[in-house]
Order: C-alpha cells, then structure tokens, then sequence
C-alpha cells in the first residue's frame, strides 16, 4: 500500500495544498517540493541527542512493515540536544511540485490578524538586547569565545490565520523553506510552528549532500541603490566575512568526515530575502555511504555557528545565560526524511509560534568581537519583519524596537 492521500507531483498543486495549511496540519515548501502532512499515524517526541536518527530510523521501518512503501517523517527538532523533538509520519500525505511565485489565489484572504494587537512580552527587553550584545562583545574581547548568536523573542496579543499567514510566507519566499508544523499535544493546545527560513541546514538525495549555512547579514532597503549599496558593503564587511567564516568551515569541518568529495567555495556570495541581505555559502559533497540518513548528518551539523556560536560550549553557556527565554524550536531544524535517509532540513528561523490570541516571534543574530550592539538590535527587528510583514502587521514594533 502507498501512504493515504498521497498524490504525485502535478502542476500548480503547490497551492492547493497550502490552502489546506491550518491547525492541526503540517506544511514544508522547499525549493523542490511541496507536503502537507494530515493527522499523525506515528509520533516520535525523543530527546534530540545523537540517537534521534536511529530512533527515526527505527519507526521509519516499522511503518514500512505495517504496508507503507515511502513513508515519511514530517516535523521540527530543538535547539537543544536535550529539548524533545516534534516529529511525525502523518496518516495522510499530499506531495506536489515546488511553489512558485506566482499570484496565488488563496492569498487575498481576510487580514490575518486583529486590528491592532500589542506586544505583550519582549524576552529581552531591546535595551536588555543591547546589554548581552555588549556583554558577549567583552568576553568576546577577550578571547573567552569567538563568536556568539544572541536572539530575543516578542509576544502580541493577535489572532493570527495560519492558513493566510503560510500562504503569504511561501508566495514572498519562493526560493526559502516555508514551514507549518503542528505542535498539538506539545503542550496540551492548539499550536502552530510557522516560519520561512532562507537557510538550508543540510539536504540529502543519495550519495548528495548540500548546505546552505548563512551568517553575516544587513537589512534591505526600500531604495534600490541604497539597497545595493548595502548588498556590496556586506560583501566587504571584514566583521561579516570572519562572522561568515565561522560557519561555513564548522559545516564544512563537521561535514567532510562523512564525504568522499566535498566542494566549499573559498568566498560567499551574497542572497537577498524580502527583508535582509545575508552572506552564503553553498557546499555540496558526495558521501562515501549513500544509506546514512539526512536527520544524522543534520545532527551531526546542529547547532552551527549560524545559530549557536564558536566554541560551542562557550556560546551555549552564555546564549543559556543572557537571553532570558526558552529557545525550544526557534533555532533547531525543520523538515523531513523517508526511509531511504533522504530528506531536507532547513534552520528553524524567521519564525513565530501561533497559538489562539497569541503569537510570539523569534529573531537573533551573530556576534563577533566588532559587533555593534544597536546595529545587532536593528538586525533582529529586521528579521523579525519577515512574520510581521505576513501577519500584515508591519508597524506592531514601530517606537518599541
Ligand atoms: C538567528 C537568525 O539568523 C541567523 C543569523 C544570521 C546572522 O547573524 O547574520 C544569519 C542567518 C541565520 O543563520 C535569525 O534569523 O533569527
């Protein structure tokens, strides 16, 4: 028997599917393919240490057993190693082709949220933001860690439509990795994890593998010089080329053992979002053994530097320390993996939790010894424009951040 539900690629399905994103479903767009995951036939909700991937693994293959030819598991995996993971193989699965750009008629839905909703909680607060960011420069400075990524969390009082608000993320970010996860049971309610990450922590297809680490960013600007202004001054930023550099080798350190052939560009490129500029790198390799699965390279990988920090010991110790909220999802992975250990796992950033009445969105950046602790404020709020935005709710943080 194939998984209930499922259907094969076919034009313009993609968003058809995400008019079918709401509670209690679960939704991943990657650039090569589009699923919605219904119901749950199968949770795995393990600690996220080196055993996940055999665990998967382990389930993966007793559904198979129970007739299933391809099944799949669909979810999310904290920050933490010692945090649970949200993971599912759903009861009903529909698969299409990757979305598109194109207008989509399931966009023009109702604003997705109330009028005017509040922050209700900042965890930092933006001045406590500019405290840690000038604490981890200190001891940055000297010499106690090399990078660290520090990130804070905001909470409004708003009703937001989770179906209008994915159909809106993957419309602005074609080429990222818009996500929808159904937290239900997590917590004893109604929870959704939405996102779209530009980032790919790692992809597996056989014997391939390819990351996607970014690090080193700047927000956009409205006016198309400045803009490219900005994108060329990143490119030769000093500050965002070490920050960068951080992370592509840890990815590229930690992936080479597990590759017979891997290609790491010696500068990054530049990727633009709606809302930031980012440095990239992009490295792909053959591995030596095409049967290990992508949740154990991808955990091998996690956390990089990108979310994390250098050494990271040093950077957990302190991101524990100072950033005053629980991280739990934001930062982790997101994604899916079959059977055969393919799969896609993307950065879980540019996120928010949605729960009824309340959402809270996350956002952090890298810092380096020549952080400014302002400038890493407005990159925060920047990347928090990406949900806000969505949400239609552009001006929530205007004078509070
Ligand atoms: C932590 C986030 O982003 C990460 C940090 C970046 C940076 O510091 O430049 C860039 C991309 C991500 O790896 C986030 O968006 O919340």
């Amino acid at each position: 028997m194939n998984n209930p539900g499922l259907s094969l690629a076919r034009e313009n399905a993609a968003s058809e599917l995400v008019s079918h994103c709401r509670h209690g479903t679960s939704f991943f767009a990657s650039p090569t393919r589009t699923l919605l995951a219904q119901g749950a036939d199968a949770t795995l909700h393990a600690v996220a240490d080196g055993d996940l991937s055999a665990r998967a693994a382990t389930l993966l293959s007793a559904v198979r057993r129970d007739g299933w030819t391809s099944p799949l598991l669909i979810g999310a995996v904290p920050f933490r190693h010692d945090g649970r993971a949200h993971l599912m193989v759903p009861s009903r699965l529909n698969v299409a082709a990757a979305m598109t750009a194109a207008p989509d008629r399931h966009t023009s839905a109702t604003p997705s949220a109330r009028a005017r909703p509040e922050v209700i909680r900042m965890a930092p607060t933006p001045d406590g933001y500019r405290g840690i960011v000038a604490d981890a420069v200190a001891h940055i400075r000297a010499r106690r860690m090399e990078k660290v990524v520090l990130s804070r969390s905001v909470t409004l009082d708003a009703d937001i439509d989770v179906q209008s608000l994915v159909a809106r993320l993957a419309q602005r970010n074609p080429t990222g990795y818009t996500y929808s996860i159904d937290l239900s049971g997590r917590a004893g309610e109604q929870r959704t994890l939405v996102g779209a990450s530009p980032e790919l922590l790692l992809a597996k297809n056989g014997a391939s593998v390819y990351s996607n680490p970014l690090a080193g960013s700047v927000p956009r600007s409205s006016d198309p010089i400045e803009d490219q202004r900005r994108a060329q001054g990143l490119l030769r930023s000093a500050k965002d080329l070490h920050e960068h550099a951080v992370v592509a080798d840890a990815v590229a350190e930690r992936l080479r053992p597990y590759c017979r052939h891997l290609e790491v560009p010696l500068t990054p490129s530049v990727v633009a979002t709606p809302t930031m500029w980012h440095l990239s790198s992009e490295i792909r390799g053959q591995l030596r053994d095409a049967h290990i699965p992508s949740l154990h390279l991808a955990m091998a990988l996690h956390p990089t530097p990108a979310v994390c920090g250098n050494p990271p010991d040093s950077a957990r110790a302190f991101i524990d320390e100072a950033e005053g909220f629980d991280r739990d999802l934001f930062t982790g992975l997101v994604g899916w993996c079959n059977a055969e250990g393919d799969g896609e796992w993307a950065v879980t950033i540019r996120c928010a939790t949605v729960r009824q009445g309340e959402v809270t969105l996350y956002a952090g950046a890298g810092i380096v010894a020549g952080s400014d602790p302002a400038l890493e404020l407005a990159e925060t709020t920047a990347k928090l424009r990406t949900m806000l935005g969505a949400m239609q709710l552009d001006a929530v943080l205007d004078g509070a951040a």
